[in-house]
């Protein structure tokens, strides 16, 4: 049967948290020539563009990430990377990676490398893409180890970045179907490294977007901020789109947005990603270097 494609292009203006932006979403529609009825319509893609807004009311600023260093009366759209609540201040820098290495694998805290560095955390339930965003940042396919099946990441593991900073690659929590060798146990394990790591700038709390909020994504985040641990959001999996079944990523990411706000005085800073378009991979990089450079002081 001869296939004629069309792509059509739409966009989509989608109330996220603040800032708002416009999201085009690519459509393929396929139009078999000879029976026109089996017309086919799939969503292949998602692309970023900047926000349209020409600046932000006042009622949308308490919900942005404003780092040290801005005032708040100061912000315009440009200061805010795409997809993300986040402001660009004056600590940010050079972001780019040059060189990574694997330093160790730390079954507990008091194994951890011991030195000045500061070092972003990796969090993220079981599966969530840890390892495959740790992969796409230092654009290496398997620096750190992936996996379908859950649990693959058993151990603290630290990289080394630039001979600057540390990522380190966590442990999942909450997979139910892991087996009970692959887990970790979580109690003595957050105490260990959460509370007593001198040297820990964020943690990087990966939410998947592909899927409806989680209670145990809000237990995590919940009991880091009571903790006054730091921690950005940031969202993976941002490529799922899923139009038949299930809700898109923009919406399972601002319903959980909606309950975070009611428990965060301050909005923590988020971002959408993903590990197979490179979504917010520079931007990531970018907030990343503004949060170092400001803890380096
Ligand atoms: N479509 C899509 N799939 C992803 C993305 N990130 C990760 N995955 C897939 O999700 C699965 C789990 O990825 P991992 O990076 O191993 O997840 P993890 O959080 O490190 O898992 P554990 O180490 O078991 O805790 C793999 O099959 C990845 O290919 C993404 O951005 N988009
Ligand atoms: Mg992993």
């Amino acid at each position: 049967m001869a296939l004629r494609r069309v792509t059509v292009s739409l966009s989509i203006l989608f109330q996220t948290p603040p800032p708002s932006l416009y999201l085009t979403h690519t459509y393929s529609l396929t139009i078999p020539r000879t029976t026109p009825s089996l017309i086919s319509f799939r969503h292949s893609s998602i692309s970023a563009s900047k926000t349209l807004t020409p600046s932000l009311p006042p009622s949308e600023k308490p919900f942005l990430f404003i780092p040290p260093g801005v005032e708040p009366t100061q912000i315009n759209d440009s200061m805010i990377l795409p997809f993300s609540n986040i402001v660009i201040g004056p600590y940010a820098g050079d972001s780019k990676i040059k060189d990574v290495e694997f330093i160790k694998s730390s079954p507990r805290a008091k194994d951890c490398p011991k030195d000045d560095r500061p070092e972003f955390a990796v969090l993220g339930r079981s599966n969530v893409g840890k390892s495959s965003l740790i992969n796409s940042l230092v654009r290496k396919k398997e620096l750190a180890l992936t996996s379908k099946k859950p649990g693959k990441t058993q151990l603290i593991n630290h990289f080394l970045v630039n001979k600057k900073w540390y990522l380190v690659d966590l442990p999942g929590y909450g997979f139910a179907k892991a087996s009970e060798a692959a887990k970790v146990d979580w109690s003595s394990f957050t105490k260990g490294y959460f509370l007593n790591r001198d040297t820990l700038v964020s943690v990087l709390l990966l939410i998947d977007a592909s899927v409806p909020p989680q209670r145990i994504d809000f237990d995590c985040a919940n009991w880091l901020g009571r903790n006054n641990i730091p921690v950005t959001f940031v969202f993976t999996k941002c490529d799922k789109m899923k139009v038949s079944k299930g809700k898109r990523p923009d919406e399972n990411i601002k319903e959980f947005q909606e309950i975070i706000k009611q428990n965060y005085k301050q909005h923590p800073p988020w971002i959408m990603t993903s590990s197979v378009t490179g979504l917010g991979r520079d931007d990531l990089l970018l907030h990343v270097s503004q949060l170092r450079n400001y803890w380096d002081q």
